[in-house]
């Protein structure tokens, strides 16, 4: 592909790679980006346009790598922009319990999580990491549909069978039940046709430690253990799940699902905006990452989530849209939500406070950390080659158009540097401007004709 791309390597640094040629291999790896004043690039491309395999990106449209999106209720986009009026342990009991219990049946799995995966696809995420629910043939139709779609998921059937918190609707009969289902799903997702390449990976799920016996946390970071497989679960989310946390373990969540063993290279812990510095300092030694959903985060989470800090001190991280206590698909939009909740925080928002009291200073992130979070952060948060347009990287990519007639990014070429351009695009992208999406070298969305 002929094509100006944009990536962030590192959470400050914006990478412009002009009129590059990013060469992908039969699997789907980037082989080489091959810049304009390389002596091999007039030889390269006259080598594709020969054979028929070049593309050439028009005038004003670049390359961006995929979205990442590091944690999605699947079973929740039909309440996507509703309910989000009472705080999440009444929004769980009234509103989402009910919902997610229905995923039993195959044909209402089918008719949410095809148009799901084919909307993501569409606002430009490549890979996201779902929570299913607790239903082997609901999160089975989920796995096939990434699979049927090529989106890169990592599917979790989640767990949760503690009486106190869970429903008898909603929630698994023992710890035992849920342990065997959950391993029986791993395999599951192993042997799924056309998966060999592991576009589709399994996720040890306990919802979160309010939800789940001390019995099934164990059990399952035993799995965790033994099986290597990513781990994902919510961790100090609100002022009550995490004092209900304290007040039942005596230690944080962080601490305790490290003590279950549930605490990994490859776990994404969702919201964390409680953590403690011992908190953040353990996740950092054991290398498990924190998913930011900064929208959801105004909603349920009584705070913001501290991503300058963190990353400081070397913390894993991503981004997370949190479908549906987040009400956007769009991984713009959390980036635009992380980049507002960061000004928050480092401003504060109580105007009676006097300016000196009102904020914590140093937190403000921007678009190309922003950026940075939604793609090479989840890559690495993932343990997966994704997220930058470089050689060995999986070509996971999305294509911005920025002359579709509807585009609100709106771009004067003698006034914008391509930095700027890139900053125009993080500000004010629509899915309408994604006009391609390719996971692993292969195209799988593209934009209907106007
Ligand atoms: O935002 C959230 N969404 C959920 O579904 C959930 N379950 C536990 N804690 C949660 N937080």
């Amino acid at each position: 592909m002929q094509c100006t791309a944009f990536d962030t390597p590192q959470a400050d640094a914006l990478r412009v790679q002009s009129d590059a040629l990013v060469t992908v291999s039969g699997e789907g790896q980037i082989t080489a980006v091959i810049a304009r004043d390389d002596p091999r690039w007039a030889t390269e491309r006259a080598r594709h346009a020969a054979a028929g395999s070049l593309r050439e990106l028009p005038e004003g449209s670049y390359l961006l790598p995929g979205m990442v999106d590091l944690h999605v209720h699947a079973p929740q986009w039909p309440q996507m922009g509703k309910a989000l009026d009472v705080p999440l342990e009444a929004w769980l009991q009234q509103n989402t319990f009910p919902l997610e219990a229905r995923y039993g049946d195959e044909t209402f799995a089918e008719s949410v999580y095809r148009p799901l995966v084919q909307q993501l696809l569409a606002n430009g995420t490549t890979t996201a990491m779902y929570f299913g629910t607790l239903h082997d043939s609901g999160n089975r139709v989920l796995a096939e549909q990434c699979l049927r779609q090529g989106q890169r998921g990592l599917v979790g059937r989640v767990a949760m069978d503690e009486p106190s918190q869970c429903p008898a609707f909603y929630r698994d009969v023992s710890a035992q039940v849920a342990i065997a289902e959950t391993e029986a799903f791993i395999e599951t997702v192993a042997r799924l046709p056309g998966n060999a390449h592991g576009l589709v990976r399994p996720v040890i799920t306990p919802r979160f430690i309010p939800s789940c016996t001390d019995a099934l946390l164990e059990g399952l970071g035993a799995l965790a253990q033994r099986t290597g497989v990513h781990v994902q679960t919510h961790c100090s989310e609100s002022d009550w799940a995490h004092q209900h946390v304290l007040e039942r373990t005596g230690v944080t969540d962080a601490q305790a699902l490290h003590r279950f063993g549930l605490l990994t290279r490859r776990t994404v812990v969702a919201h964390a905006n409680f953590l403690t510095p011992d908190d953040v300092a353990l996740m950092a030694q054991v290398g498990a990452s924190v998913a930011h959903c900064p929208l959801s985060n105004f909603y349920f989470a009584n705070s913001v989530f501290p991503a300058r800090s963190g990353h400081a001190q070397r913390m894993g991280m991503g981004l997370g849209s949190d479908i549906s206590g987040g009400y956007s698909p769009s991984m713009f939009d959390a980036c635009r939500h992380a980049i507002t909740a960061s000004y928050a925080l480092d401003e504060g928002v109580d105007p009676d406070l006097p300016a000196a009291q009102r904020g914590r200073h140093d937190a403000r992130i921007d678009h190309v950390f922003a950026l940075w979070l939604a793609t090479a952060a989840g890559g690495q948060a993932l343990d997966l080659p994704i997220g930058r347009i470089e050689a060995g990287q999986q070509f996971d990519a999305i294509v911005v158009d920025c002359r579709t007639p509807d585009s609100n990014v709106c771009v004067w070429p003698d006034i914008d540097s391509p930095a700027d351009v890139l900053q125009k695009i993080i500000y004010n992208a629509t899915r309408s401007n994604v006009a391609q999406t390719w996971v692993q070298g292969a195209l799988v969305h593209r934009r209907a004709a106007a």
